[in-house]
């Protein structure tokens, strides 16, 4: 699914803020990311969807080596990645349901099929009666679970959230988690970055942590399958 071989990275003429970076995703797997604030977390994420390209190293998604694919066909690549931020990004002019239909609406999907998709993923995140609500009049926890229904209502197959429960109460962040671990028992790829140690330590999972931009010997790693089927 993804593979890091090498890979660095810096900003314009800064230092590399990430280094040496080789790991792999397998296709179906699930993977927490995590580390101190600066270790690199946001910025390997970034390079993963596609939103920075490496300075150095070889990053191969969807069996495609990066260097080799033009970039007018990245955004390909980039429509079968879901994201989801810590701060939702939603567009606050719209409401929760033009929110999650508009990567449909963008790829050109007429509206019945939207409103079938936007229906059924507002019911799975247990927001069917919000749908005409403005992002404004929602809880964070509301806000995330619109933006993570967004996130999949065009059925990616890797899955990239960037510390999806900061500020999040434990019940609703426990819900969000569900919510991946769901759509990884379905055969998505997900990766989350995240800080919460609590959180981690109850669903368990693998882990790769990230110390000053280079990737630590994991604290623990489960074997493939091992923790997939403890209650979260
Ligand atoms: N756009 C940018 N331009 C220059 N430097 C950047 C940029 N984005 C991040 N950095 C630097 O890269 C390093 C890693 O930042 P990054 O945001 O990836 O860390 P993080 O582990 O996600 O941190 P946090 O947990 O605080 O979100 C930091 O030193 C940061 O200052």
């Amino acid at each position: 699914m993804v593979r890091f071989e090498n890979v660095g990275l810096r900003y314009g003429n800064g230092p590399e803020v990430l280094r040496d970076l080789s790991f792999e995703l397998a296709p179906g797997s699930f993977q927490f990311l995590t580390g101190p604030t600066g270790a690199g977390k946001s910025s390997l994420l970034k390079l993963l969807y596609l939103s920075e390209r490496p300075s150095r190293g070889l990053i191969t998604l969807f069996g495609e080596p990066l260097s080799k694919v033009p970039r007018d066909r990245l955004h390909e690549l980039r429509r079968r990645i879901g994201v989801v931020f810590q701060d939702f990004r939603l567009l606050d002019h719209m409401s929760a349901y033009d929110n999650v239909a508009l990567p449909l609406r963008i790829a050109g999907h007429g509206e019945k099929h939207i409103k079938e998709a936007v229906t059924e993923l507002m019911e799975w995140v247990g927001l069917s009666d919000k749908m005409g609500a403005l992002p404004a009049t929602l809880s964070g926890g509301q806000k995330q679970l619109i933006a993570i229904a967004r996130a999949v209502i065009t059925s990616p197959s890797l899955i990239v959230a960037d510390e999806p429960t900061g500020n999040i109460d434990r019940d609703m962040s426990m819900k969000i988690m569900r919510l991946f671990i769901e759509l990884n028992k379905q055969g998505t790829t997900v990766i989350v970055a995240t800080h919460d140690w609590p959180l981690i330590d109850k669903i368990k999972r693998p882990m790769l942590e990230l110390f000053e931009g280079k990737l630590a010997e994991a604290s623990w790693w489960l074997k493939p399958g091992e923790g997939l089927d403890e209650p979260v």
